[in-house]
């Protein structure tokens, strides 16, 4: 589905990635592990078309989409959810799914809601709330809400269960499997649940200091040398 080739990408003169190579197949969790600072938001952010790419190719479903902005790579089916400012706190739930809905046929906005409804009931009380009053673990929920709404196919999720309670990180687990065994989008994530994360992934990705160190099956990630060292700390 996704492809990175000799990926070389940074905030205009400040160089991050390097030859970064990664395939993110399609149906499948890939989770991006590594230290604090060693690349992986920036990894989501390149392929979204948030930063600034100095060499390298990326492809999605066989089309180069290196130079793409990133509203055409929400037309194509690729969504970005950053760890905050993911909804308009300022706005209804129920305007927030509307916005997502901009570029969707009416008859599909209206099937695209009721799917996205019936995948996170917990909104459905809650649409004429204003988004910046729920909680941390609902605008996460929104965030996804919102992503399904825009017919994402492949979802890059930035430390979806930061400062969630345990219970709240299981529930956005298990709705990440339901995201690729239901309804067969493709995730890529990052997340600070390391093992938890590892659990529910197909493959997995460790990154230090911008480069990769591991790709592989996340049952081999594990076994690595280096996983616990620095891993942990980050991991638990
Ligand atoms: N917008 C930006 N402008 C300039 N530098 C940035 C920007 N965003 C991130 N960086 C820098 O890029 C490097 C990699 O950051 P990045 O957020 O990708 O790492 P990370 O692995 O996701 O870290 P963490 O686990 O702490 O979230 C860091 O040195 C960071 O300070």
């Amino acid at each position: 589905m996704l492809k990175v080739e000799n990926l070389n990408a940074g905030y205009k003169e400040l160089h991050i990635l390097f030859d970064v190579n990664a395939e993110i197949k399609d149906r499948t969790i890939t989770t991006v592990v590594g230290p604090n600072g060693s690349g992986k938001s920036t990894f989501l952010k390149s392929i979204f078309g948030l930063t600034t790419i100095y060499s390298g190719k990326i492809q999605y479903n066989g089309k180069d989409i290196t130079k793409i902005p990133p509203h055409d790579k929400t037309k194509l089916g690729i969504a970005y959810l950053p760890q905050t400012d993911n909804i308009f706190a300022n706005l209804s739930v129920e305007e927030n799914l509307k916005i997502a809905g901009y570029t969707v046929e009416k008859e599909d906005f209206e099937e695209r809601v009721e799917l996205a409804l019936s995948m996170f009931p917990e909104l459905q009380t809650k649409l004429k709330r204003k988004a910046g009053t729920l909680s941390g673990g609902e605008r996460q929920f929104l965030a996804m809400a919102m992503a399904l709404i825009k017919n994402a196919k492949l979802m890059m999720l930035d430390e979806p269960t930061a400062m969630l309670s345990p219970k709240y990180a299981s529930t956005i687990f298990e709705k990440i499997q339901f995201l690729r065994d239901e309804l067969k989008i493709t995730i890529l994530l990052v997340e600070q649940n390391v093992l938890k994360a590892l659990e529910i992934s197909d493959y997995a990705y460790m990154f230090v200091s911008g480069r990769v160190v591991f790709g592989g099956k996340a049952e081999e990630l594990v076994k690595h040398e280096k996983f616990e060292q620095l891993c942990v700390g980050y991991t638990l």
